[in-house]
């Protein structure tokens, strides 16, 4: 067995914990208070539930303070996963178990009880077992040691499974003890029954059987012979009682027969009356008959049939209602047709209205045209004279270009050239003008100076002065400038003329352009009102062809309506035929009808008739049939009244008293018969039942004899059973003595290497002795308290080894759960315990379990698991030591 893995919540000082356990030797350490202990203690839990918590109850195991705790162990078994779950829950202030859980590969188990029965036989071994082998818990050292040899055998005796052959053994001797008390029980029973079967025997009971039957036989022939004297009496009572009975019933008959004679008297009369009566109204109704039989025949007139025959009237009938019918469809067609044909009338009626006033709108429209079209033509002439008054002013305008110096079209630049030539020309003056008066004023300086004798030149003195002609030049050069003006002041005229005429060209050009823009205007619009005069010629000619058109059309449907009414009055006419026909018709079928009523009429009489005639026959024949019955009652009642006669009545009655009276009195005899007869019977079975008795002791006695045979056999087997269980168990334990002794000194050789100890015996009464060198031996109590801790360790090893091997099939072998061993132990000794812990690893142990925080034991973990108590939240924690860890821990 192996765990896998531990999940705690509120167990103790856990919060949420959790845990994942390796093969091989794990470590768990930490400081003291941490909750290593408390790791084992909750597996432990796990698996046994409250009975791994000894003296202590539920509740303390939740965290103080909490309400509920959950313990979660997952395990391996024999190659198979089980998981095993326990909730606790606080309820006031006792815990109790609210949830428990077994599951495993043949499914769950739920409940304390049954988990924990399942658990036991898994593991082979109760909570007591497991700590006594597997779980070794702090310091229960001297657990072992301390127990008595007794104890000692109990425990191990229970963990090999030898209980069981000691409880076999047990139960043998109850069950010897047991037959020993049945055998002494029978063997009273025994005794008794012979006493009563001589007692019995003792009573001679056939002899007084004999002699109560032969009495009881004589009384039962007295019986016999009375009972069929009674049956004699009975018969002649019975027989007077029958003729007395058949008298009785004679004189009613009597009566009876009188009274129907009377019935039958009445009845006959009565059937007469009614007879009468029928005869009565069969004559009415014939007369009746030859009533309708007139009537028809005056009807037969009327008709065209020769006779009254009602296959003949019916079809008659028939016909005329089918011509009826046939005349009643024209009637409506007529009618029909008279009905649409008016409507069309009218309707064509109102048509011509709406076209001749459609026709008439018309040539109102086309008198209105012809109007505009007549205005139109006056507007037309007048524009054309217009054109014509244009194109002469355009000619005339035109004409001032006839000896003009450019043609038209030129003016406007023309004028323009010859004012920029008078505007030169006006310059030119200008100049010469003023050139003049230079030379004038020039002259008379020269003048004045010549007078003052000086040059009129240059002012120097005339004398000498080269400038004394120039006077002459200037005034021959100003005649010449005057000359020029005055040609200049000529062209200028000149010019001045020629400007005025270019500019009344260009006014001529200027109106031609106004009238032929105005022409164009004109004739535009002439063109326009040409065109729509031509249109509305068009229009009036199409309005007075539909105005023709309407009134055309008009008139064919006026034509049409008088038509249709003269079909009308036809149609009149035959509608008053037919109607005429019908009436005839109508008149006919009533007279036929009267007559197939008659007819009706006369069969249903005729019926009446005969069915009164059978009637009154019936009646007859149901009277004569009475009258024969009244005669017969009437014979028969005189027979009656013959049959009886007073002797014959009397004789009966006397018979009768006779044997009433002995009947009486045999009776009262047969009842004391019979009364001796039952006490006799009695006495008889009181004897039978006696005998009886007897014959089923002797059967008893048998079977008690035959029992105790038996009884006495099955004790002996017992004894042997007993035996047998004892000396196999004590054969079973030498050899686990044996085999436990080997192991123990084998372990103890291993953990305590010393010369003081040569070897430790185990007794068949599991007594424990370790023998010193020199021989003395000593009792376990006087080791010291580290060899006591070794000594204890190597027991439970060696304990642990012989369950390995000893038990048959597979050996449960959980792991090996050390609790803090070394705390005896001196350094020295911690080496040996690291060689027990690897020599049981070798040994095959899966897992092995250690608290402590031996630097030396942890250096040989496979694992290390280190507890932390967390100083602020108060829970522990679990941490797995590192793999580098544990091997560096291990390599010091
Ligand atoms: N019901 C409980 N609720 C809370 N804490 C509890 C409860 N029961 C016990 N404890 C605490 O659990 C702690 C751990 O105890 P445990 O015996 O597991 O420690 P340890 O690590 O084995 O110490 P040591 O090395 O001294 O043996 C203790 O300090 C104790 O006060
Ligand atoms: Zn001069």
């Amino acid at each position: 067995m192996r765990v896998d893995r531990v999940r705690l919540r509120n167990f103790k000082c856990y919060g949420e914990a959790e845990l994942g356990l390796e093969r091989g030797v794990t470590i768990v350490h930490g400081v003291n208070g941490s909750g290593k202990s408390t790791l084992l203690e909750a597996v432990f839990f796990a698996l046994y539930g409250s009975k791994a918590l000894g003296d202590r109850t539920l509740d303390d195991v939740i965290t103080t303070g909490e309400e509920e705790c959950e313990v979660e162990l997952e395990f391996t078994h024999d190659g198979r996963s089980y998981r095993v779950e326990r909730r606790l829950k606080l309820r006031g202030d006792r815990a109790t178990t609210t949830k428990c859980l077994l599951e495993g590969p043949s499914g769950a188990i739920e409940g304390a009880r049954d988990v924990r029965h399942e658990v036991t036989e898994l593991l082979r071994m109760d909570a007591e077992a497991f700590v006594n082998c597997a779980y070794v818990r702090q310091g229960e050292v001297n657990k072992l040691i301390h127990a008595s040899p007794g104890e000692r055998q109990d425990m191990i005796d229970d963990l090999l499974q030898l209980g069981a052959l000691e409880e076999y053994r047990e139960r043998a001797s109850d069950a010897r003890l047991g037959v020993k008390s049945v055998l002494d029980g029978q063997r009273e029973v025994l005794e008794d029954l012979r006493r009563q079967v001589k007692r019995k025997e003792d009573q001679e009971l056939h002899d007084r059987l004999n002699a109560l039957e032969s009495s009881h036989a004589d009384v039962v022939d007295d019986i016999e012979r009375f009972e069929s004297q009674r049956e004699n009496a009975r018969e002649t009572l019975e027989t007077a009682e029958s003729v007395l009975e058949r008298h009785e019933e004679t004189r009613e008959e009597i009566a009876d027969l009188e009274e129907g004679i009377e019935e039958l008297r009445s009845k006959i009369a009565e059937t007469e009356r009614k007879r009468e009566n029928a005869g009565e109204t069969l004559r009415e109704r014939r007369s009746e008959r030859e009533e309708l039989e007139d009537e028809r025949d005056g009807l037969l007139g009327e008709t065209e049939l020769e006779t009254i025959d009602a296959d003949a009237v019916e079809s008659r009938i028939e016909e005329l209602e089918a011509r009826d019918e046939e005349l009643r469809d024209d009637l409506e067609d007529v009618r029909v047709s008279i009905t649409e044909r008016n409507g069309e009338v009218e309707r064509l009626r109102e048509e011509a209205d709406e076209l001749e006033s459609q026709a008439e709108q018309a040539r109102e429209e086309a008198d209105e045209l012809d109007e505009r079209i007549e205005n139109d033509r006056e507007a037309i002439a007048d524009r054309e004279e217009t054109v014509d008054d244009l194109d002469d002013d355009v000619e005339s305008a035109r004409s001032a270009f006839d000896d003009a110096p450019v043609a038209f079209g030129g003016a406007e630049s023309h004028l323009e050239k010859l004012e920029s030539d008078r505007e030169e020309l006006v310059s030119t003056i200008n100049d010469v003008t003023a050139e003049i008066r230079s030379v004038e004023n020039a002259i008379e300086e020269g003048e004045r100076l010549r007078e003052a004798g000086k040059c009129p030149e240059c002012g120097q003195d005339v004398a000498g002065s080269p400038h004394v002609d120039i006077l002459e030049e200037k005034r021959e050069t100003l005649a010449t400038l005057e000359e020029r003006l005055s040609g200049l002041e000529d062209d200028r005229e000149e010019l001045d003329e020629r400007i005025e005429r270019a500019e009344s060209l260009v006014e001529a050009e200027r109106r031609v352009d106004r009238l032929e823009e105005n022409r164009e205007n004109v004739a535009q619009l002439l063109e326009e009102k040409r065109e729509s005069l031509e249109d509305r010629r068009e229009q009036r000619n199409r309005l007075r062809e539909e105005g023709d058109e309407h009134e055309r059309e008009a008139e064919t449907k006026r034509e049409r309506a008088s038509d249709l009414e003269s079909e009308v009055a036809d149609a009149r006419t035959e509608l008053g035929e037919i109607n005429a026909e019908r009436g005839e018709i109508k008149e006919r079928l009533e007279t036929l009808r009267r007559a197939s009523e008659i007819e009706a009429e006369r069969a249903e009489l005729d019926r009446e008739i005969e069915t009164l005639r059978q009637r009154r026959a019936d009646w007859e024949t149901m009277n004569d049939e009475r009258r024969e019955q009244l005669s017969a009652d009437r014979e028969h009642k005189r027979e009656l009244e013959s049959e009886f006669d007073d002797d014959r009545v009397e004789t009966a009655r006397t018979k009768q008293s006779n044997a009433e009276q002995y009947l009486e009195k045999v009776d009262e005899k047969l009842a004391s018969l019979e009364a001796d007869r039952d006490e006799l019977q009695g006495k008889i079975g009181g004897v039978e039942e006696k005998i009886e008795e007897l014959e089923r002791l002797r059967d008893r006695l048998e079977t008690v004899e035959e029992k105790l045979e038996r009884l006495d056999s099955l004790y002996d087997e017992a004894e042997t059973l007993q035996t047998t269980y004892g000396e196999l168990r004590a054969e079973l334990r030498q050899r686990n003595v044996e085999t436990l002794e080997r192991l123990l000194n084998e372990t103890f050789d291993l953990v305590y290497q010393n010369d003081s100890y040569a070897a430790i015996d185990l007794d068949g009464e599991y007594r424990l002795t370790v023998y010193q060198k020199d021989g003395e031996p000593l009792e376990p109590e006087q080791l010291s308290g580290g060899e006591r801790a070794l000594f204890n360790l190597s027991l439970r090893c060696a304990i642990y080894r012989l369950l390995a091997e000893g038990v048959e099939g597979t050996a449960p072998m959980p792991p090996l759960i050390l609790d803090e061993p070394t705390v005896f132990l001196d350094s020295g000794h911690v080496t040996q315990l690291v060689s027990l812990v690897e020599s049981m690893r070798d040994l095959g142990v899966e897992q092995i379990v250690v608290v402590s925080h031996d630097e030396e034991l942890i250096g040989a973990a496979d694992s290390l698991v280190r507890v932390e108590k967390d100083a602020t939240s108060n829970r522990s924690r679990l941490e797995r030591g590192r793999q580098t860890e544990a091997a560096l821990l291990r390599s010091d």
